[in-house]
């Protein structure tokens, strides 16, 4: 039987604030998990808890996943940890000792091993077994079902901090993504260097975008709501960060396959990224899909060889991908030193691209599915992934590509499945 312990509602909160050994426990799991994308965060000036803001007032940084955050983002009590964190760590503590029950206002702690959580909204007991609680998409813990916000594919604090830090008009998006830039991001302009004389074999065209601001703020608000989810900052270049590669490593002469873009596709593909660069998408939105997570998809009809996205994220060379957990990652330019081959890995910057579904190319019906397909070019010497529709969409289509159309199989899609 597991021993019982009797504990107030207050001493119990104590307990979560002043476990040293479990805390250093945790500290330990979170640091070896964040050890490998350590470096890169260093270079991410912005509080994990608000994200948005750059500002110079007093900050620090997490004892746990190691991000930067204000001291003003978090409670007086709890300066060692970014709020998700805290969050995390009591239920870590709890998943180690503890299942709680709450009867009038006296906590009842049971001290034993469970694979049980607390719900993170009220802090009472969910019983994982039973269909009463669900998973947020955001902060990743168990609530009841009753304390979720089920309009949504979040619970109810996330949803709260979301609303109250996301921009609500549509003209403060691009002031509010300009904040989320990156110093390692490549924004070069795009010239015409060479007239190419071969025309590429898809011809790219600017897509149509939706006719009122309301409808244009929904897509980009959703796109922004899904990144900030997923703790991504909004980017549409790709990001070089000095420890995964430089813009040097990226030289369109070692691929011989890569086409240079057409004066007709650099001149749509210029005018696309004015308007993406804003954070204003084509007729695209990301909803939420309780099977795969996040999911692209079409607002109105999308004509085929629109061009929908750039595929962007950080660049890393084959060694520092090796042990990536990121399930996004599309190959950016093949060298002839397999090491040295760049990665597009949207780990913490990148646009809608990153929400396109997958397929399984080894089921014919899938396949047949396939909306979107990648033109790789070279764009001032450079190689670049564009996404285009490969067929005509209509409104409200799922967008699928196949991730592993270069024939690596880099990506596992067993499993995948049409929604
Ligand atoms: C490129 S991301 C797509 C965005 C992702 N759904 C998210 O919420 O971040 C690929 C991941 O989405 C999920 N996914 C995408 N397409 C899927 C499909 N057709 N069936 C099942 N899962 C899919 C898988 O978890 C995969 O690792």
């Amino acid at each position: 039987m597991p021993k019982k312990i009797i504990c107030t509602l207050d001493q119990y909160a104590n307990i979560f604030r002043h476990c040293e050994l479990t805390y250093k426990q945790f500290k330990k799991l979170i640091h070896k998990k964040n050890k490998r994308s350590l470096n890169q965060q260093v270079f991410s000036f912005r509080c994990k808890v608000c994200m948005n803001h750059r500002d110079t007032s007093p900050h620090r940084r997490c004892n746990g996943c190691q991000d930067l955050f204000h001291l003003k983002c978090v409670d007086e009590e709890s300066k060692q940890l970014c709020s998700k964190c805290q969050v995390q760590l009591q239920n870590m503590l709890l998943k180690l000792q503890y299942i709680t029950q709450v009867e009038g206002d006296t906590l009842i702690v049971h001290e034993c091993k469970s694979s049980n959580s607390i719900c993170s909204v009220c802090y009472i007991l969910c019983d994982e077994n039973q269909n009463q609680s669900k998973i947020c998409y955001r902060c990743n813990l168990r609530q009841h079902v009753q304390c979720y916000n089920s309009q949504n594919e979040f619970c109810s604090v996330c949803d709260q901090y979301l609303k109250d830090n996301l921009p609500y008009q549509f003209d403060t998006i691009p002031n509010y993504i300009q904040l989320w830039k990156s110093e390692y991001t490549c924004q070069d302009d795009l010239i015409m260097i060479d007239k190419i004389k071969k025309q590429n074999r898809v011809r790219l065209y600017l897509p149509k975008y939706s006719d009122t601001k309301e409808q244009q703020f929904q897509e980009s608000y959703s796109l922004i709501k899904a990144l900030c989810a997923k703790s991504i900052y909004f980017s549409d270049d790709l990001t070089y960060f000095p420890e995964d590669s430089k813009p040097e490593d990226n030289n369109a002469k070692y691929e011989r396959k890569l086409e240079d873009l057409d004066e007709d596709n650099l001149k749509s593909f210029l005018q696309f990224k004015e308007f993406s660069r804003l954070g204003i998408t084509p007729q695209l939105m990301v909803d939420f899909h309780i099977k795969t997570g996040f999911i692209a998809k079409s607002t109105g009809f999308i004509k085929k060889g629109s061009i929908l996205a750039e595929y962007c994220g950080e660049v890393k060379k084959w060694k520092n991908i090796i042990f990536d957990q990121n399930d996004s990652i599309m190959e950016l330019l093949s060298h002839p030193n397999p090491k040295k081959t760049l990665y597009v890995v949207p780990e913490k910057y990148s646009n809608i691209a990153r929400f396109v579904c997958g397929i399984d190319n080894k089921i014919k019906e899938q396949v047949e599915i396939i909306n979107v397909k990648c033109l790789r070019v070279a764009i001032n010497k450079q190689a670049r992934i564009i996404m285009y529709a490969c067929k005509d969409i209509q409104p409200n289509e799922i967008l699928y590509y196949d991730y592993n159309s270069g024939g690596k199989y880099l990506y596992p899609t067993e499993g995948y499945q049409i929604l």
